[in-house]
């Protein structure tokens, strides 16, 4: 066990060529310490979201390295990289992004279905627990709250019980008190699921429920707490 679920070493990333040409990560190292939840701060086009995506092997960087946990993923081929996303990451995005036609138990369970995989039932009935949604399990996601959709996005990204979780601006669709419930089950998951969360944020509130804040400018690290 390495004492960083995930990490990265002069990362750099260019987009667009010419005069188009942007440097999004201009070397960027960083880590992200196993069981805390780290915030990724920044104004817009700081690098944020590549910063994310380059962790979460989403995207590759043009130079540099990252480890998820003991393995460098820089260099794995797309099948290895998918692998790398289904077995060992989640995600939570702005958007939701639940399968409107199936209910919240179904959208949690759903990756797992998918890759013919088996869920620990009592991992899930502590996630569903925690995510505090046990009466609303077969609904659809129409007759939930943004709040509540967000945190069956949440539950679905715990489920598979993985390494670390990547959450891209998770309340920016949500009011305060909807975010605020979302931010404290984030939290809840660190302190007694003991997950690794990395959330996305231009939020200093959404921000201060984290043990750790990186603040990008201009794709360097101008911070790291
Ligand atoms: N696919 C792309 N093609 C070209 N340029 C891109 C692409 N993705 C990002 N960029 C540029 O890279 C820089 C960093 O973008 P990034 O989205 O990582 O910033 P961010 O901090 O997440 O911004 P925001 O808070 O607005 O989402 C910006 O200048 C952006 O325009």
């Amino acid at each position: 066990m390495t004492e960083f679920a995930a990490r990265t070493e002069g990362v750099r990333k260019l987009y667009g060529t010419g005069d188009a040409r942007v440097t999004a990560l201009d070397g960027v190292t960083v880590g992200i310490p196993r069981e805390r939840f780290v915030a990724v701060m920044g104004p817009s086009g700081s690098g944020k979201s590549t910063l994310m995506h380059v962790m979460a092997g989403l995207d590759s960087p043009d130079s540099g390295r990252v480890h998820i946990g003991g393995t460098e993923i820089t260099g794995l081929d797309d099948r290895g990289l998918t692998r790398l996303r289904r077995d060992r990451i989640g995600f939570v995005f702005q958007a939701f992004n639940l399968v409107p036609t199936l209910t919240a138990l179904e959208n949690i369970t759903l990756p797992a279905d998918i890759a013919g995989r088996g869920l620990d039932p009592a991992w899930l009935d502590e996630v569903i627990d925690t995510v505090g949604l046990r009466e609303r399990l077969s609904h659809r996601p129409a007759q939930l709250s943004g709040g509540q959709q967000q945190r069956v996005a949440c539950a679905r990204a715990l489920a598979g019980r993985p390494e670390l979780i990547f959450a891209d601006e998770p309340t920016g669709n949500l009011d305060s008190r909807s975010g605020a419930e979302v931010l404290a089950f984030l939290r809840r998951s660190v302190d007694e699921m003991r997950q690794t969360i990395v959330m996305v944020t231009h939020d200093p509130s959404a921000a201060a429920h984290a043990d750790h804040v990186i603040t990008l400018t201009d794709g360097r690290v101008l911070d790291q707490t």
